[in-house]
């Protein structure tokens, strides 16, 4: 038996398989001598699902009973966390990207703000990549950009096609442990991620062969390195908004209310920002239109 096998190691569970958990191991535990080894695929120790513990992709965990040659091990703890994304299961996430086309298809403004709207209402910071520049005249692009930045939005142009904004993006994750990459479909969302780790089939190849599963085959949530340190997240769905069911705080879904009522507080605390007396939102800003429909789609569900 390997005289490794009873030592504990911390390591990352990057997706999850059927009862396998597979996890990549932490930095430091890579710098000592594991033959190369650096993902396990691990089994919860029985107590832990016995006490109805769950695993997420993204939790920090802790493997013993290591079996390098057979690249086995046994999650034994579960660090405590940050927080969870529902759509997709992610625990500890720390970014949320959304992928919007510029052409192929066009963006929809509307379209993009029930995205953010969605991601707002998961408390963590977003950004907006605008994929397919290669598609469109910059002044097209930079409008996008100067709009999303007055709704309180950073922005990046990205084309996979010409490798353009690539290192932007990837530059603008170096201090998020775990982004998520979110949008509708077709917008490039995969491409993206394979521009941003070129190596990417290679690594999923390795593990395909043994768990029997491609990248294109699976519509699980999975983790991948983006060589910052920081992993990256591919995710299916995440397509309808989930709102507030209380209208008074969609308001603070909206960059845009939040920055004018943090300025000067409307008059009433329970303003719905509907032109109201004393309401210092107003109704002279771009996604005013939008917000009415869905604060009245929130007043008068179906
Ligand atoms: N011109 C151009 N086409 C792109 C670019 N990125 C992706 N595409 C094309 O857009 C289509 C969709 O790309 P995907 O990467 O599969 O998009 P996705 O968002 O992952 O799509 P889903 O898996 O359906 O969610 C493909 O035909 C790509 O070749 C780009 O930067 N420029
Ligand atoms: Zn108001």
């Amino acid at each position: 038996m390997n005289n490794n096998r009873q030592q504990r190691h911390k390591g990352l569970v990057i997706a999850l398989h059927a009862n396998f958990y597979q996890v990549r191991l932490c930095k430091e535990d890579l710098n000592e001598e594991l033959n190369g080894v650096n993902e396990l695929l691990c089994t919860a120790r029985t107590r832990l699902s016995q006490k109805g513990e769950r695993i997420y992709v993204g939790d920090q965990v802790e493997i013993e009973a290591i079996d390098w040659k057979e690249k086995r091990a046994i999650v034994v703890a579960i660090a405590p966390r940050l927080g969870i994304l529902k759509r997709p299961m992610v625990a500890n996430c720390t970014k949320l990207v959304i992928v919007i086309s510029l052409m192929q298809p066009a963006v929809d403004a509307n379209q993009l703000s029930r995205f953010l709207l969605s991601a707002e209402t998961t408390d963590l910071p977003i950004d907006i990549a605008f994929s397919k520049s290669d598609l469109v005249d910059f002044s097209l692009a930079e409008q996008w950009q100067k709009r999303v930045e007055r709704w309180g939005y950073n922005s990046f142009l990205v084309s996979s096609l010409n490798n353009v904004g690539i290192e932007q993006l990837r530059h603008s994750l170096d201090d998020s442990p775990i982004s998520v990459i979110c949008g509708p479909s077709g917008v490039g969302k995969t491409s993206l991620i394979n521009s941003l780790i070129p190596s990417l089939d290679l690594k999923v190849g390795a593990v395909s062969g043994r768990l029997q599963r491609g990248r294109h085959t699976t519509r699980h949530v999975q983790l991948f390195p983006i060589g910052n340190g920081g992993m990256i997240a591919d995710t299916p769905g995440f397509n309808r908004p989930t709102l507030p069911k209380d209208p008074r705080k969609l308001g603070w879904l909206f960059p845009e209310i939040r920055s004018a009522f943090i300025e000067k507080p409307c008059r009433f605390r329970n303003c719905l920002h509907q032109n109201e007396l004393g309401c210092t939102v107003g109704t002279n800003w771009d996604r005013y239109t939008f917000y009415t429909q869905s604060l009245e789609s929130l007043l008068s569900p179906h």
